[in-house]
């Protein structure tokens, strides 16, 4: 579903992202974990088709500077770190911006649209939400409200940019576990990045380790969260557990 080649991206003069190469199949998670810095928002935001880059990006097998922005827009839809959310907007009119790809040039929302949008503020348990302002959510409502928006988009694809950064450990359960949920039910395919790493390797089928713009590891949690790999790209001791779900990353004190 994503193919990308020898992607590279430049910005202020620097090498952010240079070279990486990374498949998801359809209906795969994938996470990019790394350290700070290490270009993981960047390459995230280049699938997006939200900056300039060199090398090759495919959707579904269409190269994507060969969709349109529309498009592309059906086919992607892209969860910020930190999304720009207008001065009291409402929850419904947030999610319906995701429709903005099916609604014509100075033209309104249709009903198929309104549907679209009810369906997954259900999907989501934001009906009973939907007339209040986004700056009054909890930053679990909220959280989901953006994801609501990226559904309505109707993209197969997720990229998500540390979705669970802002959220407590309820909620971070919560928000992952309906991601999951959704992909089975609606066969999504996932690409996130996170910096929690036991729990990114629960819920990946596969990782990849990104150390400045490159991509040092990959694999299956087992084989990307190991003492040794973490250690040399975070430069941190750490201690892995082997976890009933997967291994449990556990910095050690210096
Ligand atoms: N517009 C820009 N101009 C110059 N440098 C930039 C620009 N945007 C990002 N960078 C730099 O690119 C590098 C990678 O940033 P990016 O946000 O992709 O990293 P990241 O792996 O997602 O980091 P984090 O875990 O901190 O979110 C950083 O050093 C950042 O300062």
């Amino acid at each position: 579903m994503i193919r990308v080649r020898g992607l590279r991206v430049e910005l202020g003069g620097s090498v952010i992202v240079d070279g990486v190469d990374l498949d998801v199949a359809e209906g795969e998670w994938v996470t990019i974990i790394g350290p700070n810095g290490a270009g993981k928002s960047t390459a995230l935001r280049a699938i997006g088709g939200l900056l300039r880059f060199s090398g090759e990006i495919s959707l579904g097998g269409t190269t994507i500077n060969q969709l349109s922005r529309r498009e592309r827009a059906r086919t992607v839809a892209t969860v910020a770190q930190t999304p720009v959310v207008p001065v009291g907007m409402l929850v419904l009119d947030y999610v319906l911006l995701g429709r903005t790809p099916y609604i014509p040039a100075l033209g309104r929302e249709s009903a198929s649209d309104l549907a679209a949008v009810d369906e997954v503020l259900a999907a989501l348990d934001l009906t009973g939400m939907q007339s209040r302002r986004l700056d009054t959510l909890s930053g679990g409502e909220r959280q989901r409200v953006f994801l609501a928006r990226a559904l309505a988009q109707g993209a197969r694809t997720l990229l998500l940019d540390e979705p669970t950064s802002a959220l407590d450990i309820g909620h971070q359960q919560e928000v992952l576990e309906l991601v999951d949920r959704l992909r089975g039910e609606r066969g999504l395919t996932v690409l996130a990045t996170m910096h929690d790493l036991s729990i990114a390797g629960e819920y990946a089928d596969r990782m990849v380790l990104l150390a400045g713009g490159r991509v040092v590891a990959a694999g299956t949690a087992r084989e990307v969260l190991t003492e040794e790999l973490l250690a040399k790209h975070y430069r941190v001791r750490v201690k892995v557990i082997d976890g009933e779900q997967g291994p449990l990353v556990v910095p050690v004190r210096r």
